[in-house]
C-alpha cells in the first residue's frame, strides 16, 4: 500500500489550481441514469471515488466515454441491470445516489445498503422514507434495499434532519415524478445547486435548490446535456488550512470563495490576510495561527468536511480551541494520530479541546478516513522531522494528486509506492 513521507519544510509560495467537486461528481454522475441520452459531465476530478462511481455505472450497464479534457460523457441508454453490488456500495457510501434515479427511470432499483463507516452510523432511513412517499415499495433483504414503483408520484416530503445526499436521491427521483414534489427541511448545500443545475440541463424543472425548501415538477423523460461541475471546496479549504500553518503566500485558481464564507471567516480570525477574486483566493500568512472555536453544521455553517483539517490547524496554534462535531458521532478518528505527533487534544463526546503546541513532531501515522487523513498530511507539513502516513487510498478518494499539488507550492511530500515500501 502506498505511503506518503513529508517533512517540515517551510512556508508555502506560489499557485494551484482546484479540482471539480467530488461530491457535487458524484450525484451529477449518477443523474446520468435519468436521462433518454448521453449526457456529458465535465470539470470531474481524477480520484478513485469517481472511478467507483464510474465502474458502478459501467456494472449497471451504461457506457463511459472518457476524453481527455476531464470530461465523461455517460451513455444511459445500454443500462441492464438494476443491482448495485455490495462490493462496490461498501468501498463507497454515495453508491446509494444511484437509487433514486433507478427506481424513478426504470421502475426498480437493488442497492446493497451501504453500511457504517469510519465516521458513524450513516443510516439512509430518510431516503427511504422519502422514496416511499414518492410511491416506491421498499423492502429491505439480504443487506440490499429493493425499491420498486411503476411511477413515482410527487409529494411534500419533510426530512427530519438535513441530509445531503439524502437531499440529492429524492431531487433525483422526483424530477421523473409525475406532479409536484417539494422537499422541506432540504441540504443547501452548494453541491445540491450544482446538482440542480445539471437536472435542469437535462430538462428538469427545479425551483429554490439552495434553500431549505425545493420545488419540483417532475417531466415525462429528461434529455441529453452538458453540465461542469463546481469547484471543490473541501480541496480549497485544506490548501487554505495547509497555508494558514506552514505560512506563506497562496493564490488558488479555479475555486469560488462565494462557497467558502464560514471556512474563510475562521481563517481570517486565525490571523490570515485573505483576498477574494472572481474565481482566486489568495491567502497570505506571516504569523503563528491563533486557536479557532468552531462547530459544525450544515450549510452555510461550518462544514464538517474541514473539522480535522482545522483541529490540525489548532494543534500548532496560540491558544486553545474548542471544535464541536455535531454532524457525525465519531469523526474524531484524527485525535490519536495528531496525538502522536505531539498535539494536546483531549476529547469528551462531540467536543475537542485542542491546546497548542509550538512544535510537532514527525511520527508514522495512520489514516483513517479522508479529512482525518488530510489533517495528517497538513500536520506533517509542520512538523520537525519525517511523518509517515500509511494508509492513504483514504486520501485519493478525495484529493486529486495531493503530494503534487503541495510539492509544487515547496512542500516537502512524496509517495512511496506500495512495491518500493515493502522492499
Ligand atoms: C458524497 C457526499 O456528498 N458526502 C457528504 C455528505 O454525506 P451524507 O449525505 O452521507 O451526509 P448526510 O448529510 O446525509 O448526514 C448528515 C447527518 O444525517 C444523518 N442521516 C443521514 C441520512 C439518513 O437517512 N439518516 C440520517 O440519520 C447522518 O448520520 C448524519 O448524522 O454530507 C456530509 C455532511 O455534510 C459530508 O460530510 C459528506 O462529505
Ligand atoms: C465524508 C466524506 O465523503 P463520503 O460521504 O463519500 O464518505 C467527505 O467527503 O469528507
Amino acid at each position: 500500500m502506498d505511503q506518503l513521507l513529508l517533512r517540515g519544510n517551510g512556508p508555502l509560495r506560489g499557485e494551484l489550481r482546484i479540482s471539480g467537486a467530488k461530491n457535487a461528481a458524484l450525484p451529477c454522475l449518477a443523474a446520468t441514469l435519468l436521462a433518454r441520452e448521453p449526457v456529458r459531465i465535465r470539470n470531474i476530478p481524477h480520484l478513485r471515488d469517481i472511478t467507483t462511481t464510474l465502474e458502478l455505472l459501467s456494472t449497471l450497464g451504461a457506457r463511459i466515454l472518457v476524453d481527455g479534457q476531464l470530461g465523461i460523457e455517460v451513455d444511459p441508454r445500454t443500462v441492464h441491470s438494476l443491482v448495485a453490488p455490495y462490493e462496490l456500495v461498501k468501498t463507497m457510501r454515495a453508491s446509494i445516489l444511484v437509487l433514486g434515479p433507478l427506481v424513478a427511470r426504470f421502475g426498480a432499483a437493488e442497492v446493497s445498503l451501504p453500511g457504517g463507516c469510519a465516521i458513524g452510523s450513516r443510516p439512509v432511513n430518510l431516503h427511504l422514507a422519502g422514496l416511499q412517499a414518492l410511491g416506491a415499495e421498499i423492502a429491505l433483504e439480504d443487506g440490499f434495499v429493493k425499491a420498486r414503483a411503476k411511477r413515482l408520484k410527487g409529494a411534500r416530503i419533510v426530512m427530519d434532519m438535513v441530509s445531503v445526499t439524502g437531499t440529492e436521491n429524492l431531487l433525483m427521483a422526483a424530477t421523473l415524478a409525475e406532479g409536484y414534489t417539494t422537499i422541506e427541511n432540504a441540504a443547501c448545500e452548494p453541491e445540491v445547486v450544482d446538482l440542480a443545475k445539471c437536472l435542469t440541463a437535462m430538462g428538469a424543472r427545479i425551483a429554490g435548490a439552495g434553500g431549505s425548501v425545493i420545488e419540483i415538477e417532475g417531466v415525462a423523460e429528461l434529455h441529453g446535456a452538458e453540465h461542469s461541475v463546481l469547484p471543490d471546496r473541501i480541496e480549497t479549504g485544506t490548501y487554505l488550512v495547509a497555508t494558514a500553518m506552514a505560512g506563506g503566500d497562496v493564490t488558488l485558481k479555479r475555486t469560488d470563495p462565494r462557497i467558502l464564507d464560514a471556512v474563510m471567516a475562521k481563517l481570517r480570525e486565525a490571523g490570515a490576510r485573505i483576498d477574494e477574486g472572481e474565481n482566486s483566493i489568495r491567502i497570505r500568512m506571516d504569523r503563528r495561527p491563533r486557536a479557532v472555536d468552531l462547530r459544525t453544521a450544515p450549510y452555510p455553517a461550518f462544514p464538517t468536511d474541514m473539522q480535522a483539517q482545522f483541529m490540525a490547524m489548532n494543534c500548532i496554534a496560540e491558544g486553545r480551541g474548542v471544535l464541536t462535531e455535531t454532524i457525525f458521532e465519531n469523526r474524531f478518528m484524527h485525535v490519536s494520530e495528531l496525538q502522536r505527533l505531539g498535539a494536546d487534544i483531549s476529547t469528551d463526546g462531540k467536543i475537542a479541546v485542542v491546546r497548542g503546541v509550538p512544535r510537532l513532531r514527525g511520527a508514522p501515522v495512520m489514516a483513517t478516513d479522508l479529512r482525518a487523513s488530510a489533517s495528517l498530511v497538513l500536520a506533517g507539513l509542520v512538523a520537525e522531522g519525517e511523518t509517515r502516513i500509511h494508509r492513504i487510498y483514504h486520501l485519493d478518494r478525495g484529493y486529486e494528486v495531493i503530494e503534487e499539488k503541495l510539492s509544487a507550492l515547496g512542500a516537502d511530500i512524496r509517495r512511496i509506492s506500495g512495491e518500493r515500501s515493502v522492499a
